[in-house]
């Protein structure tokens, strides 16, 4: 067994552009998928001057009256894009204590009358009333943008260092027309005596996350191997990059999807803002048809070096055996989402939701 983690592993980002110095990129980021499944990003590609504008968005967005974040409900939106009001999502059906805007890359549509549902689940964004917040879309659309070209660079990366030919995982990405990356501005209000769920503890679908932590509030915590609650304190200029269950479930549990959650900032304080990124994979692809076994010998002696996790208290993602990526990632936002779930996809709500909408929120 190798020790188990207790830090999350910071990795700079120049090294992989440095030839002297990639290989020692590749055999950290090998180490921090294998055993961590989290690492922090430093020296990346996106520009401060463009993170520290978004940045000073985040309180004014929030602070926008309550009409015009209710004009972009995403109660409104087929494509769970849009505001959510503090205290009306869930995770393992216990509500998240935080209120947060679901911003996309430019996407039309691919849905059809009779095609599959999931291909409604991606589509355009809402955007504020841009008079009353003049250069936020467009601060926000540009970091979009960026930080898709940054999961784009660092896809082969991920390959290589799963011993994969750098190429091995582009199979995963359709043109990108028919591909949508997400965003979300994320506020966790200090706590209110009742519940320190900022989020509970889930894990992320896809292959990548590239997390901003917009404030410097400690509350982000992964699970490691033994089961124990790590902190993830911001570090300026970082990103914090994890790994999704997608590329768990297609490398058989080489690459670590890990269990986090974020406790909300202690009573009193200011809020903590985040801003996460998804970067998706095909909606079409049926992992279950896809997985890749052919790792040298030495990767995969770190994975049994490394064993499994003893406990985690993460249950979501687990239909990949059998449910193509749009449906499990659709999945995921009926159970977070039921009234969007119940206004746009009324069966799929009935087949999650039995018993109609829980009485969230009844706390507050
Ligand atoms: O806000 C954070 O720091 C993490 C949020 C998160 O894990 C998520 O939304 O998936
Ligand atoms: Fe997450």
């Amino acid at each position: 067994m190798v020790a188990d983690f207790s830090s999350i592993p910071i990795l700079d980002f120049g090294l992989a552009s440095d030839d002297t110095r990639r290989l020692e990129f590749i055999a950290q980021l090998r180490h921090a998928l294998i055993n961590v499944g989290f690492l922090y990003l430093k020296n990346h590609t996106i520009p401060q001057p463009l993170v520290d504008r978004l940045i000073d968005f985040i309180p004014r967005l929030f602070e926008l009256p309550q009409d015009a974040k209710d004009d972009i409900l995403m109660i409104n939106s087929p494509h769970f894009l849009g505001y959510t009001r503090l205290g009306t999502e869930l995770t393992k059906g216990e509500t998240d204590y935080r209120e947060q805007f679901d911003f996309a890359t430019p996407h039309e549509t691919q849905w059809r009358p009779g095609a599959p549902d999931y291909l409604r689940f991606w589509g355009p964004s809402q955007w504020p009333n841009q008079e009353l917040i003049p250069g936020f879309r467009e601060t926000m659309e540009n970091y979009l943008m960026q930080v898709q070209a940054l999961c784009y660079n660092f896809i082969p990366l991920l390959a290589e260092a799963l011993g994969l030919p750098s190429d091995a995982l582009a199979k995963f990405y359709d043109s990108d027309d028919l591909m949508q990356h997400r965003g979300k501005v994320v506020k966790y209000p200090a706590n209110n005596g009742l519940t320190d769920q900022g989020v509970g503890p889930h894990y992320d679908n896809g292959f990548l996350t590239f997390l901003l932590q917009a404030s410097p509030h400690p509350g982000l915590q992964v699970q490691n191997l033994s089961g124990r609650w790590i902190d993830v304190l911001p570090i300026p200029g970082t990103f914090v990059v994890n790994i999704g269950k997608a590329l768990e479930f297609v490398t058989r549990g080489l690459a670590r999807a890990t269990s986090h959650r974020v406790l909300s900032p202690s009573a009193g304080s200011t809020p903590r803002y985040s801003v996460p990124f998804f970067h998706n994979i095909g909606l079409n692809v049926h992992l279950a048809d896809e997985i890749l076994d052919d790792f040298p010998p030495e990767v995969l002696k770190l994975k049994n070096e490394r064993g499994d996790p003893a406990q985690t208290d993460s249950v979501n993602f687990t239909e990949f055996d059998r449910e193509p990526c749009g449906q499990v990632g659709l999945i995921g936002r009926i159970k977070s989402h039921p009234d969007v779930a119940r206004r746009h996809y009324p069966d799929l709500f009935k087949k999650y939701f039995p018993n109609g909408l829980p009485e969230y929120g009844r706390a507050y």
